[in-house]
């Protein structure tokens, strides 16, 4: 079955194209690494998906429209630019809003009890009762991430969800990750800038406005591919499949 099917899917910003004619099939259960360079549309990407950006085309989750979709089967973690670190909330409250779909004034033991158990997944159990306003910006990161897992989704969207996020955790991510999607049958879409990370993706889309190549990574991370989406491959030569750095 296909998790997700876009049609001819376009966005645009004023007289600015960020995305054109996008079409792509992702079965599911699929681990998808979307790469392209700045400004490429990978964002706006996964906020159409998601029904947060006007776009023409369509968009089919499981076969229906977004908005007939049930919203507890998407979990998105968006590129975490700023926050008002003055909030008086705990971590663990943020992560609930991830299930209660608002700011819980006093949390049941049962959405408490599946928050820890996210925030465990992400390594982060410990940050629980910290407030937001003492997270570093890598704690920040995991307890965003905890609030996408808190709602079991069966899509997760990742918006470059390593920033931030030391060596060692990021490599924790990648586990959390792939031991969600072996026990759930998840899909995943991750956008990331790590080539690296690509490379252990089932699938990977290069894009840059249009979709440069789709497909399992060692097709899609060619240097032809790359080098058309990048326009030259700099300091990263090599890193492609079949260069040396791979
Ligand atoms: N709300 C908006 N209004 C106007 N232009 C926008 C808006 N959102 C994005 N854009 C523009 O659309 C283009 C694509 O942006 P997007 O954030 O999707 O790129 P990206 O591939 O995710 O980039 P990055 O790797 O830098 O995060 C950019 O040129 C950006 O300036």
């Amino acid at each position: 079955m296909k998790a997700l099917e876009v049609r001819a899917l376009s966005v645009r910003f004023g007289e600015f194209w960020a995305l054109e004619g996008v079409d792509l099939e992702v079965p599911e259960g699929a681990f998808v690494a979307i790469v392209g360079p700045n400004g490429a549309g990978k964002s706006t990407l996964l906020k159409a998906l998601l029904g947060l950006v006007p776009y023409q085309g369509e968009v089919r989750l499981w076969g229906r429209p977004p908005k007939a979709v049930d919203p507890l089967w998407l979990g998105y973690v968006p590129q975490i630019k700023a926050f008002d670190r003055t909030f008086p909330a705990l971590a663990i409250e943020l992560v609930a809003t991830g299930l209660l779909r608002r700011w819980p004034f006093r949390l049941p033991s049962w959405a408490r009890q599946r928050a820890l158990e996210a925030l465990r997944r992400v390594g982060a159990e410990a940050l629980a009762e910290r407030p937001l306003g003492r997270l570093s910006g890598g704690q920040l990161q995991r307890v965003y991430l905890a609030r996408a897992f808190v709602r079991r989704p069966r899509l997760l969207l990742l918006d470059e969800p390593a920033t931030g996020i030391d060596r060692a955790g990021e490599v924790d991510l990648y586990r959390h990750l792939e031991a969600y999607q072996a026990e759930t049958g998840a899909t995943v879409l991750m956008i990331t800038h790590d080539w690296e990370a690509a490379h252990h993706a089932s699938h990977v889309l290069v894009l840059n406005r249009r979709v440069i190549g789709f497909g399992p990574p060692e097709r899609a991370l060619s240097e032809e591919c790359l080098r058309r989406a990048f326009g030259h491959l700099g300091h990263a030569h090599g890193l492609f499949v079949g260069g040396s750095g791979a």
